[in-house]
């Protein structure tokens, strides 16, 4: 058996058979709409316990009338915060940081009101930034509908001693968000918040973005939280299981998904109005995690430069997100890719708010591609792995004050490396290791470039240019995502999903010593390195190459390093 084919595919209930939309009648279509809407989990499984935990994950199907008659109470609070307050900090990890990053991306905020600053890294420069701001004019959201995540809760632990160094009364300085009864709830109460908001328990976080995740966020910066419901309104019009399939806004899109993905265009291509950007990472994480499983499913390609036809092999379809009077920025290009014989989704927002109504939209189509592939869209279960794999790590360096991993070092480039029997060669040396990793390549498998680095926009030009190089000698996808962020998203996608992937996971020297996390007894960059370590362990455990780069020295030189490395690897 070859090493990238798995041993054993789980198939439970009935996942796991894939259901054809272009082959059903028009009832049945309908039918299947009609029960998603009636949150109906027995459309996705046969097995109770399963089912049991799909019940408790639809209630998102109901798109604005959860938000509606909440807003009232979210804009009294938010008048109240601006009032005392010049920033928001929100930290929350996954579905409870995309949705608000996007609002704090792609929105400014109205005036007098706060900015948005969305935490969801670890990074020891972001935290330092954090730090810089005015603490006593910065409200703490600690978002986690678990109640449990690592890097959410280090946050609240850590800049809660900092507030506390300067205010009697540091819980007025922060709001929780999470589930009814959650351990972050038990915290909250006991520390005197200010607030406590409930997440809908019924609704999964990749799922909440209609939710107080994206509602609390908008009106603690004063947008327009009628457009807003107005746009989710309409998109909810648009969907409903009366308008017909094939004009129906979301199962129009599930069917593209899920017939490109028959096709074996299992490669979803985002190319997206630089406006939009930010979206295309809630869009990624909705995807990766809902449909990345059981060794299969779809891989969203965001962040890619857009190329010519030729660039791209048959493995891609696309989707065209653009606003309404800039159609035509990507026009040659989408021309080019449609008679390379591409199939392409076009999607035109009218207006930015419209991601609301977008965001939607993707629930359902993504819920219903999951439906007819044959895998459980409310679940992550290979997320785990890593998580449990870091936590061994913390507690080795808890007792032993090492992460018990040698690095090697590069004799040419002074790089740091490591890898491990999913790829190996027999001098350690990076250059042998790229050439390696870059053999017995066919086009359909894809490259992740996993960066445990500041959010830089010249890094994601390296690294851009490195994806672009790539895929121009290999004709395959590459992807990208800065860690821990992607541990949230692609991350259950990278461990679950497809076999044909290869990772190269960047580390980089930087502790900063009084980032000590109260409590833990380690900094905010050794939590980040047992991350990354963690996630190497995880993706060898799952036999996928992968190969880890330590950058001693100034990040984005070594990254330049890097590129000429692949470059020699790919050209001679
Ligand atoms: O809201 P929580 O419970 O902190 O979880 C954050 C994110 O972590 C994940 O569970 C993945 O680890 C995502 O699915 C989720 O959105």
């Amino acid at each position: 058996m070859r090493a990238d084919i798995p041993k054993v595919v789980k198939v439970y209930g009935d996942f796991g058979i894939i259901k054809r939309p272009s082959k059903l009648s028009e009832e049945e279509k309908e039918k299947i709409l009609q029960r998603l809407f009636q949150k109906d989990a027995e459309l996705f499984t046969l097995d109770p316990d399963v089912k049991k935990k799909i019940q408790e994950r639809l209630d998102w199907v109901e798109g604005y009338k959860y938000i509606e008659p909440k807003l009232k109470e979210l804009k009294t609070l938010a008048e109240e915060i601006r009032r005392e307050y010049q920033f928001v900090l929100w930290c929350g990890m996954g579905g409870s940081g995309l949705f608000p990053l996007v609002i704090s991306q792609i929105f400014t905020p109205a005036e007098g009101f706060p900015e948005l600053k969305v935490l969801d890294t670890n990074d020891p420069f972001h935290i330092q930034e954090a730090e810089r701001l005015p603490l006593e004019k910065t409200l703490f959201v600690i978002v986690s509908k678990s109640g449990t995540t690592l890097e959410t809760l280090s946050h609240f632990k850590y800049f809660w001693e900092k507030v506390k160094a300067n205010n009697s009364e540091p819980g007025k300085q922060f709001i929780a968000l999470t589930d009814p009864g959650s351990p972050l709830e038990g915290l909250a109460l006991e520390r005197g918040f200010r607030k406590i908001v409930h997440h809908p328990p019924y609704v999964g976080g990749r799922y909440a973005a209609l939710t107080e995740i994206g509602f609390l966020a908008s009106a603690l910066m004063g947008l327009d939280l009628a457009k807003a419901l107005h746009y989710a309104k309409e998109m909810y019009s648009a969907c409903e299981p009366g308008i017909p399939w094939n004009y129906n806004l979301a199962t129009t899109l599930a069917e593209f998904i899920t017939e490109s993905y028959i096709l074996g265009q299992d490669k979803l291509t985002f190319i997206v109005d630089p406006l939009l950007k930010p979206f295309a990472l809630w869009l990624e994480q909705l995807i990766a995690e809902s449909l990345g499983k059981n060794y299969a499913g779809l891989i969203p390609v965001v962040g890619e430069s857009p190329g010519a036809s030729t660039v791209y092999s048959s493995d891609r379809c696309f989707i065209y997100l653009t606003l309404r009077g800039r159609e035509r920025l990507y026009h040659r290009l989408i021309s080019d890719l449609k008679e390379g014989g591409f199939r392409i989704k076009q999607i035109v927002l009218e207006d930015r708010y419209e991601v609301f109504g977008e965001a939607y939209r993707f629930m359902l189509a993504t819920a219903l591609t999951g439906y007819f592939i044959g895998v459980n869209p409310f679940d992550e279960p290979d997320v785990v792995l890593s998580k449990t794999k870091t936590r061994e790590l913390l507690e080795k360096f808890k007792k032993e004050g090492d992460f018990g991993l040698e690095l090697y070092v590069d004799s040419d480039t002074g790089l740091g490396f490591y890898y491990e029997k999913t790829l190996s060669v027999e001098y350690p040396k990076l250059s042998a290791l790229f050439k390696k990793f870059f053999s017995d390549f066919a086009p359909w498998i894809y490259v992740g470039f996993l960066a445990y680095l500041s959010y830089d926009p010249e890094i994601e030009d390296i690294i851009r240019d490195i994806r672009t190089f790539v895929r121009e000698k290999k004709n395959c996808a590459t992807l990208f995502g800065y860690g821990p962020r992607y541990l949230h998203s692609t991350g259950q996608l990278f461990k679950g999903g497809p076999p044909l992937a290869r990772f190269i996971i960047f580390t980089r020297r930087g502790r900063i010593d009084s980032q000590i996390i109260p409590e833990e007894g380690y900094t905010f960059w050794d939590q980040q390195f047992a991350q990354a370590y963690g996630d190497f362990r995880a993706l060898v455990e799952r036999e996928k190459p992968v190969l880890l780069i330590h950058l001693f020295n100034d990040p984005k030189e070594d990254l330049r390093l890097v590129f000429e490395l692949i470059k020699k690897a790919l050209t001679f």
